[in-house]
């Protein structure tokens, strides 16, 4: 791999969920700061493992993983959001702000603003096992952005979220790319992708089959320069 500033690289070589029985191969990813890379592809393609690989989750690889680096933090926002049944909304952010470090000040200041941001102050001390699953989403995404991390992995964010929500996240998210975050970002909502990412790794039964700039999905999947992310989809899955 190159010798760029990068928050996240991958080179995965090999990767499943039994010896010898790979689920994803050759699999290369990089995000530099300030970049959103969509890992994109079809229902059992290989996303979410791809992910559990880079964040160490996976026994069975075979290949080199940089995350974050020396120093560096690292916010995961997984696609079924989880929880502590017997914690209240704010006890979650205190106990996600402690476990960074983060100064008591500082994170009561920036909590109270993303609940606001995400319209959830008035249940901040209920408890989110009786949230709707678009609440639930909203709180992991405040305990990500609550860390300020170098990069943000964020699994199909779109599902649970209204369009205003979705409208709130890509607004902060703009912002803490512009600070120098990266952020990769599995999802099958190809229009919004196609909208918001600075690169792509579209991937099918379990290996990259294009990857780069839209114009480079276009070339790899042998359509004209005007097709969408989701007529090179159709044309390489
Ligand atoms: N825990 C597991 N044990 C064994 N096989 C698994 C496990 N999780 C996923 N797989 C298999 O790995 C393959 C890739 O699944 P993965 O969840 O990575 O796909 P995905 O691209 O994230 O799909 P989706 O868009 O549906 O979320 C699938 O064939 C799936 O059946």
């Amino acid at each position: 791999m190159e010798n760029r500033d990068f928050v996240l690289r991958a080179a995965i070589k090999e990767a499943g969920y039994e010896e010898d029985k790979p689920t994803i191969r050759q699999i290369v990813l990089e995000v530099a700061p300030g970049e959103l890379v969509g890992l994109i592809g079809p229902n059992g393609a290989g996303k979410s493992t791809t992910i559990k690989t880079i964040l160490g989750l996976m026994t069975h690889v075979n290949g080199e993983i940089m995350l974050g680096g020396k120093n560096k933090r690292y916010a995961y926002v997984p696609e079924q959001p989880i929880f502590y049944e017997y914690m209240t909304l704010w006890e979650h952010l205190h106990l996600a702000a402690s476990a960074f470090g983060i100064e008591e000040r500082q994170f009561a200041a920036k909590a109270e603003e993303l609940l606001e941001r995400f319209r959830l102050t008035e249940e901040k001390h209920h408890y989110p096992s009786h949230f709707s699953k678009g609440m639930q989403q909203k709180l992991m995404l405040i305990i990500a952005f609550l860390l300020e991390p170098d990069v943000y992995i964020v699994d199909e964010p779109f599902v649970g979220l209204d369009p205003r929500a979705t409208t709130d996240f890509l607004k902060l998210l703009e912002g803490e790319r512009e600070r120098g975050a990266g952020v990769l970002m599995s999802t099958h909502v190809l229009d919004t992708a196609e909208r918001i990412c600075t690169g792509f790794v579209l991937i099918n039964n379990g290996s990259v089959v294009a990857r780069g700039s839209l114009d480079d999905v276009r070339n790899d999947a042998g359509c004209a320069k005007e097709a969408t992310l989701f007529e090179c989809f159709h044309a390489l899955t």
